[in-house]
């Protein structure tokens, strides 16, 4: 590993740069006049009663010191674990590897290589390997490459498209610099990886991301300063982490250090590389991706995410330290930007290091565009500002004690899930009662990685904090508190898609047109601003309980200013278009199209496509075959053509975002939401539920965002039902409880007690939807509103605002937004009365039927 990471003298006037920027970027940083808190130093760990940290530190014991043969056998280990009953806590019901869409067009032939019309042959072929036969690919592993070729679209001489590009544009245009040029892109191509690092882009992207910082501490600026950054600049291909250095990643887990070399090496180059196929670098994962809830399928391996882990249980149903736990997750996604929580010096403590943290020591609050809240700046850190000493956070028996987000009022509740950057946790203000999502990560001056991190999060944050639409996680602010950041995100409960297949299994159709519909809604609206997301997964669609889908992790996302300029080889995997493994340019927007017909799949069969091979394998088969991932049979014939017009290997034959809100498979998609106005059947709200104070919590609770749902809902077909839009029903794919005592149908006795089971559905859990007369209701006859649909659907048309907890907006615009229930009444109104005019006519369905 030495000889690799040694090489980054060579590069020395870039490292120079890299490291003034970076300590630019800390200098900005409110700094403490008090040296850190000696418990931040290497070798504090969390108890071992944390069954996150725990897990967590295994993996990363494990993975600090490695030796290449250690490595081999730690992965040998990692990847047993799949093949271990008790590392499948949750059953996955209903999958069918083997059903295959046979369809007249002939588009899906069962594991039939399928060449595509006008496409040459490809001249490679997977040659056999051990890698590709040992263990069964779990996707996730290798989920979140970030292989970077020339990255910025910005910069490609490509001239941009002027009728695709967005007037926004130029609110990116500090984004795109800041991703112009990762410090982690590393291209290899004929068989010679070259990495290359601009450092200056980490402080330039460092100070973007806290460009409004105001002050800091000498002392403390010193002694970030004094740990001169060592670059790791891998030559190899190897993974952009020291592996063996005193600064490497903790947090890497033996699949880390696998990922390059034990893969690239010996699974991947060690066969005929193919020149056709460049193979681009390895990015790394730094996250070990098992953190509980992750379900993100981040790992934290380079390429150590090659391998599909069918079913990792969410930690937090299981209080005890699975095995596999201590494997890279499933989502090594591997990508430039990983940054260890646990840096060596702080072996862990993220969180111990807070607990001794002096009273007096100030947090400085680090504004970034549109954060909705206003962190105290002066609020010193202490005992009664501590979690810990509020009850009302919750707290779990895996969990150190509560510790606050130091100098806000936020306090860090329990672990939500661990990514490639840090931790997530539920914020909650005992204030105000609010809650949000805290990501914590720790940076740290002499870690590549936290330069790397920086810069991502500084692109994460920069892109979020301009998005505003209901199906994209909200951005609420940030802070950096010692060598610790925090972003505020909005608290989506429900767990990733990834999580609930987990949890749960696949999804009915009504589910799955629901969501692929309003994660079209989300990818519209930033394709709208130029904007691609390029890690779409079910890992990272996070869903509430309500099943509003929103899109999180930005974390790869980039604005570009072409439309065919080279694509990074960034992405997960198997969700990874084959534009972007074959090194071809494209359509960029497209890219995430693809992934989302990889993401039907998945909440289809809880997998995504081409999951029965590895990693390595299966990026070869979707770069170089010709072949179509396997569509299950229990898809409709209409979710089976949206796979399709997604899966079409030519980037520019895919539909658009927007073209795909018209194709029937969600067009007619039926929201999951469901109305709780309803007390008596008999009794439909005549003015939308206005008065009653349910109703206006409800509404209110959903600031009335013109939200994307189609507004079909084939469990409302009644001509006497008057059904607002924005209500709430569980998540719950299949009928739940308190869908059926919500439902209208099952209330007046017409409609199937389960509204959003799927026809078909494989469990034969589902009752289809009947009419009155008990006759199955077929898709097309549902509730056609497509024309007030197009209307709420066309996202660039709208300003969407979605809920923002009552402090942040009472601290934005006080007395604006949201400003008073006789102004919510009337909006609530006016959306009522526009809807009902709109049902009205597809109300008349009993007369169709
Ligand atoms: N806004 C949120 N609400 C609820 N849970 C969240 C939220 N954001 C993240 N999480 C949880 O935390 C986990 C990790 O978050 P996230 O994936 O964003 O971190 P990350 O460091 O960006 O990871 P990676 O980049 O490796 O995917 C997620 O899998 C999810 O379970």
């Amino acid at each position: 590993m030495r000889s690799w990471w040694g090489k980054s003298s060579s590069k020395e006037t870039k490292k120079k740069t890299g490291k003034e920027g970076f300590i630019d970027t800390i200098r900005k940083f409110r700094i403490p006049s008090e040296k850190k808190s000696t418990n931040r130093s290497g070798g504090t760990r969390r108890g071992c009663t944390d069954t996150v940290s725990e897990l967590g530190s295994l993996s990363r014991v494990e993975s600090r010191s490695v030796s290449p043969s250690r490595e081999s056998k730690l992965v040998a280990r990692c990847q047993s674990f799949q093949e271990r009953p008790q590392a499948q806590p949750l059953p996955l019901p209903g999958h069918h590897p083997n059903r295959v869409a046979r369809t007249e067009s002939g588009i899906i032939a069962s594991r039939k290589p399928r060449q595509e019309k006008g496409s040459k042959p490809s001249p490679f072929t997977p040659p056999p390997h051990a890698a590709y036969t040992r263990a069964r690919p779990d996707a996730a592993d290798f989920d979140g490459v970030e292989f970077a070729s020339s990255e910025s679209c910005s910069d490609s001489d490509d001239p941009p498209d002027s009728s695709q590009l967005s007037p926004l544009a130029s609110d990116y245009d500090t984004i795109s610099r800041t991703t112009a040029g990762s410090p982690s892109n590393m291209i290899i191509k004929d068989q010679l990886p070259v990495m290359k690092i601009h450092s200056r882009d980490v402080a330039k992207s460092s100070d973007h991301l806290f460009n409004n910082h105001t002050s800091s501490s000498p002392s403390r600026r010193k002694m970030l300063s004094s740990h001169v950054p060592n670059l790791a600049v891998p030559y190899n291909g190897a993974v952009f982490s020291a592996p063996d250095s005193s600064i490497s990643s903790p947090s890497r887990s033996p699949l880390r250090a696998f990922g390059s070399e034990q893969v690239i090496n010996s699974a991947f180059f060690s066969t005929r590389p193919n020149p056709d196929f460049p193979f681009l670098g390895s990015g790394h994962c730094s996250s070990p991706g098992s953190g509980q809830n992750s379900g993100h399928n981040s790992m934290g391996g380079d390429m150590a995410g090659l391998f599909w882990q069918p079913s990792r249980g969410s930690p937090e149903y299981s209080p005890l330290p699975s095995p596999k736990m201590t494997s890279p997750g499933p989502s090594s996604r591997i990508h430039s930007g990983a940054v260890t929580p646990l840096h060596p010096r702080a072996g862990g403590a993220t969180i111990d290091s807070q607990n001794n943290r002096p009273e007096d020591v100030k947090q400085k609050s680090h504004r970034l565009p549109l954060p909705p809240v206003t962190i105290s700046n002066s609020l010193p850190f202490s005992q009664s500002n501590s979690a810990a000493t509020s009850p009302s956070v919750p707290r779990s028996p895996g969990r150190p004690d509560n510790l606050p987000s130091p100098g806000s009022r936020w306090k860090k509740g329990k672990l939500l899930g661990r990514g490639s950057f840090g931790h997530v946790y539920v914020g909650f203000n005992s204030d105000s009662g609010e809650m949000c999502a805290m990501k914590e990560v720790t940076l740290f001056s002499d870690d590549a990685k936290s330069k790397e991190s920086a810069k991502q999060l500084g692109q994460e944050v920069s892109l979020l904090s301009r998005l505003s639409h209901p199906n994209i996680v909200r951005y609420y602010g940030s802070e950096m508190v010692d060598d610790k950041l925090y972003i505020y995100l909005e608290y989506v409960s429900g767990g990733s898609i990834y999580k609930l297949l987990q949890d749960y299994g696949q999804f009915g159709e009504l589910a799955i047109r629901s969501y692929t519909q309003q994660i079209l809604s989300g990818l519209a609206y930033l394709h709208a601003k130029n904007t691609i997301h390029r890690d779409i997964k079910g890992a990272n669609i996070l869903v509430d309980p309500n099943g509003r889908v929103k899109l999180a992790d930005f974390g790869m996302a980039k604005h570009i200013t072409g439309q065919t300029c080279p694509l990074s080889f960034k992405g997960s995997p198997y969700w990874m278009a084959p534009e972007i493994i074959k090194n071809s340019s494209g359509s960029n927007l497209a890219v995430d199209i693809w992934s989302l017909g990889c993401t039907v799949l998945e909440m289809a069969t809880t997998k995504p496509p081409w999951s029965q091979y590895e990693g390595v394998a299966a990026l070869f088969k979707i770069g170089n075959s010709k072949e179509l991932p396997v569509i299950p049979d229990h898809l409709s014939d209409e979710g089976k053509d949206f796979v399709r017009q997604c899966l079409q290997r030519n980037p520019l034959h895919r539909p658009t975002a927007a073209q795909l809100l018209d194709h029937s498979f969600v067009k007619n998609a039926a929201p999951l939401e469901r109305p709780i106005l309803y007390s008596e059947p008999s009794d439909p709200p005549t003015n939308g539920g206005i008065g009653h104070p349910r109703n206006r919590q409800t509404l209110d609770s959903d600031k009335l965002a013109t939200h994307s749902f189609r507004v079909h809902r084939p469990a409302f077909i009644s001509s006497d039902v008057q059904i607002p839009r924005n209500i709430s029903c569980p998540v719950s794919p299949i009928g739940s409880p308190l869908l059926h005592s919500r439902s209208p149908q099952h209330l007046n006795g017409r409609m199937s007690p389960s509204p959003i089971c799927s026809p078909r559905t494989t469990s034969g859990t589902s009752t289809p939807l009947t009419n009155i007369n008990g006759s199955k209701i077929p898709y097309h006859h549902h509730v056609n509103q497509s024309v007030y649909l197009h209307e709420i659907s066309k996202p660039t048309n709208i300003s969407y605002r979605d809920p923002v907890p009552d402090m942040f907006r009472a601290k934005q615009s006080p007395g604006r937004q949201y400003g008073g229930h006789a102004v919510l009444a009337d909006s609530v109104s006016h959306l009522l009365l526009r809807d009902r005019v709109n049902f009205k006519p597809s109300l008349d369905l009993n007369h169709q039927l």
